[in-house]
C-alpha cells in the first residue's frame, strides 16, 4: 500500500462524518459528481412512497391541510435556513434557480429605485454559469436597465450612483473560486445597491453566513450538496427587513396574502412567501424534504473542515501522482478561495472523463477542456480521493 493510501486510511478512520455516507444510497463508484447532482439519501424512498400513496392515493385533496402540502415551501425553507445562516422565516422553496434569479434580481432593482429611481444598471458576474447570464440580460431589458459583466474581483472598481443590483456566484461552477461574500455584498451596500447572491455551489458544502453579512437576496438549488433529487426545487432568500418592500416580478396566486380569496386585486403576502408563486411542486418539494434530514447533527463548519482536508488532499495525490505538466489546477489553492471542487485543465478532458467513468471515478466535464471533481463531505472519503487521483494518473500516463 502507498503511504498515500495508508494515510486515507487513517483519515477516514477518524472521520467525524465518516458514519454519513450509510444514510446514502451508493456503490463501489467514486462519486465526486454531487457538485451537479446529489447521490440519493436512503431515507428518500420509503418517504416518497408514503406521500404518492397514502397522502396522493388515499387523502388526495385532504393533504393540502392534513398532510401540510400548503405551507411546504415556507417549512422547507425553514430546513434549509439554518445551512445558508439565515434566521427562519426568510427562505421559501419552489421554482428553478433560473426563475428565483429573476424574481431576485428585478426585486432587487425595484427596491433600489424605491430610493433612487435613476439606478440603471445591473452588473453581473461575467464568469456566471450561463443560466444566470440570459436572466440577468433579460432583467435589465425588461427594467430599462444596461447590463454590466464584470469578473468578481473588479465589481467594487465599477459600482457607482447608478448601480441599482448586483448578481454574484458565491462558488464559480467551474473553476471552484470561492468569491468574497461579505466584502463584495459590502462594497454593493456602500454603492447604495442591493445584493443579490447564487448560492448553487456554496450551500451545503460551506458557511454561507447570509444573515451576518447582510446579503439582500439569494437564491440557490437544491440538487447538489443538498442532495434534493432531480430537478428538485430551489430556494429564494430575502432579508427580513427587505421583505415587505419585495415587490415579486411573478406575483402569482401562491403568493398572494388570501390565496382562497381568489380575489382580482393583488395583495402581497408577507414575509417569505411573498416569493411564492404557483403550485408547489410537492412530489419533488417533499422528497427535499425527506433528504434534508441527513443533515440532522451535522454542522456546516465540520463539512466545511472535511471539505477542505478532501480537496487538499486531492491536490496532494494528484501532484504526486499524475506526471507533471499534464493538467493544471484551476482551482485556488488557498483556502478562502475555494468552494468544495477542483477543476483541473487538460488537453482532451472529454475522452478522459469518459475514461475515468468508465473505470469508476465519476466527475464531469465541462467545456472545453475542464475535468471538474466535486466533493461532497457527506458521503466522500479520503480512500475515495487517493483512488480517484491514482485512476487519474493511470489514464493520463
Ligand atoms: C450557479 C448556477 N446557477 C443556476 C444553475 C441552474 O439553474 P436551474 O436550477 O434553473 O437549472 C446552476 C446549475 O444548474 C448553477 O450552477
Ligand atoms: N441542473 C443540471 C441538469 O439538469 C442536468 C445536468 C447538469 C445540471 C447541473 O446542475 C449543472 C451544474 N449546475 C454545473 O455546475 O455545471
Amino acid at each position: 500500500m502507498s503511504e498515500l493510501a495508508a494515510r486515507a486510511e487513517k483519515l477516514d478512520a477518524t472521520d467525524e462524518l465518516g458514519g454519513k455516507r450509510g444514510e446514502f444510497v451508493l456503490d463501489d463508484v467514486v462519486y465526486l459528481d454531487g457538485n451537479s447532482l446529489g447521490a440519493l439519501p436512503a431515507v428518500v424512498p420509503g418517504r416518497v412512497e408514503d406521500v404518492v400513496r397514502r397522502q396522493w392515493g388515499e387523502l388526495r385533496i385532504r393533504s393540502w391541510e392534513e398532510s401540510d402540502w400548503w405551507t411546504a415551501p415556507e417549512r422547507i425553507g425553514d430546513r434549509i435556513a439554518p445551512l445558508v445562516g439565515a434566521a427562519p422565516g426568510q427562505v421559501v422553496v419552489g421554482d428553478s434557480t433560473s426563475v428565483n434569479v429573476f424574481k431576485a434580481l428585478v426585486g432587487a432593482v425595484r427596491l433600489a429605485r424605491l430610493t433612487d429611481p435613476a439606478r440603471d444598471e445591473i452588473v453581473v458576474d461575467a464568469t456566471t454559469f450561463p443560466t444566470d447570464g440570459y436572466i440577468a440580460e433579460s432583467a435589465a431589458r425588461l427594467t430599462g436597465c444596461t447590463l454590466r459583466p464584470v469578473a468578481p474581483a473588479d465589481v467594487p472598481a465599477v459600482l457607482g450612483d447608478r448601480t441599482a443590483a448586483v448578481l454574484l456566484n458565491h462558488v464559480d461552477y467551474r473553476t471552484g473560486r470561492l468569491h468574497d461574500l461579505p466584502g463584495l455584498t459590502a462594497a454593493v451596500h456602500a454603492a447604495g445597491a442591493y445584493a443579490v447572491w447564487d448560492l448553487c455551489h456554496s450551500a451545503g458544502a460551506l458557511p454561507v453566513g447570509l444573515d451576518e453579512h447582510g446579503v439582500d437576496l439569494a437564491v440557490g438549488c437544491t440538487y447538489k450538496y443538498l442532495n434534493g433529487g432531480p430537478g428538485s426545487p430551489a430556494y429564494l432568500y430575502v432579508r427580513r427587513e427587505l421583505q415587505d418592500r419585495f415587490d415579486s416580478p411573478l406575483p402569482g396566486w401562491n403568493s398572494h396574502a388570501e390565496p382562497f380569496g381568489m380575489r382580482t386585486d393583488y395583495e402581497p403576502a408577507s414575509g417569505a412567501p411573498r416569493g411564492r408563486v404557483g403550485t408547489p411542486d410537492i412530489l419533488s418539494m417533499l422528497a427535499l424534504e425527506a433528504a434534508l434530514d441527513v443533515w440532522d447533527g451535522v454542522s456546516v463548519e465540520a463539512v466545511r473542515a472535511k471539505s477542505l482536508a478532501l480537496t487538499d488532499f486531492f491536490l496532494e495525490c494528484v501532484a504526486e501522482y499524475v506526471p507533471a505538466g499534464r493538467v493544471a489546477c484551476l482551482t485556488p489553492v488557498a483556502h478562502e478561495e475555494r468552494g468544495s471542487q477542483i477543476a483541473l485543465r487538460c488537453d482532451d478532458a472529454g475522452d478522459v472523463m469518459k475514461r475515468l467513468i468508465e473505470q469508476g471515478v465519476v466527475g464531469d466535464f465541462r467545456a472545453p477542456d475542464v475535468l471538474r471533481f466535486g466533493f461532497t463531505p457527506l458521503y466522500v472519503g479520503f480512500a475515495d480521493v487517493e483512488r480517484a487521483a491514482r485512476v487519474l494518473a493511470r489514464t493520463l500516463a
